[in-house]
C-alpha cells in the first residue's frame, strides 16, 4: 500500500523554473494533485506567489519576500517593513548605484517588506550601504535582496505550521539558494537542486543530481512512489 505524501515547501526561482526564471509547466500537473499541503516560499514580492497559487489552482499558502510576508488560511502577517530597506536603496542610488529594473520597477512595486536589486548592480556598493543601515543582502542568484536581518523563509514556514496546525518536521523542502537554508533547517527533510549555490548545498540533507524542475520532480516522484 502506498503511504501518504508529506507536506512540501518549495522555492520558486531556480526550483520550479528554468535558469532564466521561466516557470516549468510541469508544476501545473504535480502541484494541484499533491495530496498534502503545498507551501510556496520565495523571495519574490507577495503578489507573485499568490498569483502563482491562483493560476496553478492550489491553496494560497505562501511565504513571500524571504519571510517578510506570510499567508495561510486567509491570514496574512507582515514581519518586517520596507522603510529601512527603502532608505538604504535611496542612499545606494544617491551614491551612483542603480537598482537596475528600468523605468517601471515591477520587481519592487508591490514589495512590502524589503527591496530587491538587479544582479547587474554594484554589489560592493550595495553591501557597503546596506551594512550602514544594519541590513542584510541576500544573493538568490536572481536578485540581491536588501532586508531586515533575522527574518527568513524558515520563520515563515514555522508561522504557517502554527496557523495550519502542522508539524514543520513533516515537511520536505526543495530549494536552490542561500535564502532557502532557513527553510531547510526548519523542514524535516531538505533537498538542494543541482544548480543550487554553495550555501544551499551545505544546508540541505541531500544535493540532487538533476537541476531545476528535473531535480524537484525527482524528489516529488519518489515521494509519490513510496
Ligand atoms: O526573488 C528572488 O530573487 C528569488 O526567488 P526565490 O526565492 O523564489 O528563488
Ligand atoms: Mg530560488
Amino acid at each position: 500500500m502506498e503511504t501518504a505524501v508529506p507536506p512540501i515547501v518549495l522555492d520558486i526561482d531556480g526550483t520550479l523554473t528554468d535558469a532564466p526564471g521561466r516557470l516549468d509547466p510541469r508544476v501545473f500537473d504535480v502541484l494541484p494533485t499533491w495530496d498534502a499541503p503545498v507551501v510556496l516560499a520565495t523571495g519574490k514580492a507577495f503578489p507573485y506567489p499568490v498569483s502563482l497559487c491562483h493560476y496553478i489552482g492550489i491553496e494560497q499558502t505562501v511565504v513571500a519576500e524571504n519571510g517578510g510576508v506570510v499567508l495561510a488560511a486567509g491570514e496574512v502577517s507582515y514581519n518586517a517593513d520596507r522603510d529601512a530597506a527603502q532608505a538604504a536603496a535611496e542612499e545606494f542610488e544617491a551614491r551612483g548605484g542603480d537598482i537596475g529594473w528600468g523605468e517601471f520597477d515591477a520587481v519592487n512595486k508591490w514589495r512590502e517588506t524589503e527591496v530587491a536589486v538587479n544582479l547587474s548592480a554594484d554589489e560592493d556598493l550595495l553591501r557597503e550601504v546596506a551594512a550602514e543601515y544594519d541590513l542584510d543582502v541576500l544573493d538568490t542568484g536572481y536578485a540581491y535582496h536588501v532586508k531586515t536581518p533575522g527574518i527568513e523563509k524558515g520563520d515563515g514556514l514555522r508561522a504557517i505550521c502554527e496557523t495550519l496546525d502542522l508539524d514543520p518536521a513533516d515537511f520536505v523542502a526543495i530549494g536552490d539558494s542561500e535564502n532557502d537554508a532557513s527553510t531547510f533547517e526548519v523542514a524535516g527533510r531538505s533537498y538542494a537542486v543541482a544548480n543550487a549555490d554553495d550555501v544551499a548545498k551545505a544546508a540541505a540533507d541531500e544535493v540532487l543530481e538533476e537541476s531545476y524542475m528535473d531535480g524537484t520532480l525527482s524528489v516529488l516522484d519518489s515521494l509519490r512512489e513510496r
